[in-house]
């Protein structure tokens, strides 16, 4: 199939990251968010990332003005009426996914791809929400998006061949490396990352060490590029609360119960990066 518009839902971290390197490689690009000034911040982000390459004279700045073309800002859910592909990047939660991909449904034409960028959630029950289950895909992308070189990509019970082949093919147009996984609560990436920072919590939460201790005994000992609490904050501690209360329930099994120290700072609004503060504080 011959995708050359994408619409890309949300333009938080994830979906700003994932309109830039579309928008970089060559398609015309609908970034939506519920409001104008997500959209705004989302384009601010992309903005900011393309004028360090250009300062470090990786692109000229016609390039950076081509690509910056290729966006277009929009509020209203229906303007995906005009692609050819949704990658769905909004908060991780079902109840918020699935009605965004069953009203995708009723307004795309037929042959539009539905591909959720969710982290944990599963693909088959998204695809349950709309009458064309054999067009959903995961679509996983790494943070951050322009730097990360995997794309998991997770097939649906009922993924159809030409359509895992199609969004295999994109991602290779967006210079990724497609790995493919089945459905399986947290898929492959998350089902071993996310238990490794939930363990990094608890052994905060138990006073076994120090923040930073807990971080420098993961970069220094396992060569790893940040520690697991940096890491959770750079992902945002709402969504790995979300990724482990996916896997706790999905699996059935209380090896993979969050640790209540990461509830309490979910609940008290502490997310990370994002929000200035989570288990280090941001300027
Ligand atoms: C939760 C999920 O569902 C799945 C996930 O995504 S899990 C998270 C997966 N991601 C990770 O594990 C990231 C681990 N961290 C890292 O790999 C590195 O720390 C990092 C790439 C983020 C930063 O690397 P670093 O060497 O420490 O810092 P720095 O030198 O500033 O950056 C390296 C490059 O990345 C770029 N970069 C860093 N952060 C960036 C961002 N947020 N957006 C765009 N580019 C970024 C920098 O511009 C720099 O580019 P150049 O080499 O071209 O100059
Ligand atoms: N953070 C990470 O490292 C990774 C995250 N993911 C997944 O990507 C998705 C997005 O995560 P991330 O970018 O970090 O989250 P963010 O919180 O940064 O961004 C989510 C964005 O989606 C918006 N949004 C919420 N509901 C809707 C809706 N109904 N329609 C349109 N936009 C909506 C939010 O607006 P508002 O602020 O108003 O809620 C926000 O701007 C999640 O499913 C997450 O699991 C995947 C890989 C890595």
């Amino acid at each position: 199939m011959n995708v050359k518009k994408i619409m890309v839902i949300g333009a938080g971290q994830m979906g700003a990251g994932i309109a830039q390197v579309c928008a970089q490689a060559g398609y015309s690009v609908v970034l939506n968010d519920l409001k104008q000034e997500f959209v705004d911040r989302g384009l601010a982000v992309i903005n900011k990332n393309l004028s360090r390459q250009v300062e470090k004279a990786r692109l000229t700045q016609q390039q950076m003005d081509e690509f910056i073309n290729n966006l277009i800002p929009s509020t209203n859910i229906t303007d995906a009426t005009e692609v050819d592909l949704v990658i769905e990047a909004a908060v991780e939660n079902m109840e918020i996914k699935t009605k965004i991909f069953k009203q995708l449904d009723e307004i795309v034409p037929d042959h539009v791809i539905l591909a959720s960028n969710t982290s944990s959630l599963p693909i088959t029950e998204i695809a349950a929400a709309t009458n064309r289950p054999e067009k959903v895909i995961g679509m996983h992308f790494m943070n951050p998006v322009p730097v990360m070189k995997l794309v998991e990509i997770i097939r649906g019970l009922a993924t159809a061949d030409e359509v895992y082949q199609t969004i295999e093919d994109i991602t290779k147009t967006l210079n990724k490396i497609p790995v493919e996984v089945n459905d399986f609560p947290g898929f492959v990436s998350n089902r071993i990352l996310m238990p490794m920072i939930n363990e990094a919590i608890f052994t905060l939460y138990e006073g076994v060490a120090t923040k930073e201790a807990i971080d420098e005994v993961m970069k220094l000992g396992m060569n790893h590029p940040m520690g697991p609490l940096t890491l959770a904050d750079f992902i945002g501690l709402d969504t790995c609360l979300y990724i482990m209360e996916t896997l706790h329930e999905g699996f059935g099994d209380d090896k993979y119960r969050p640790c209540p120290l990461l509830r309490k700072y979910v609940k008290a609004g502490w997310l990370g990066k994002k929000t200035g503060r989570g288990f280090y504080v941001y300027e």
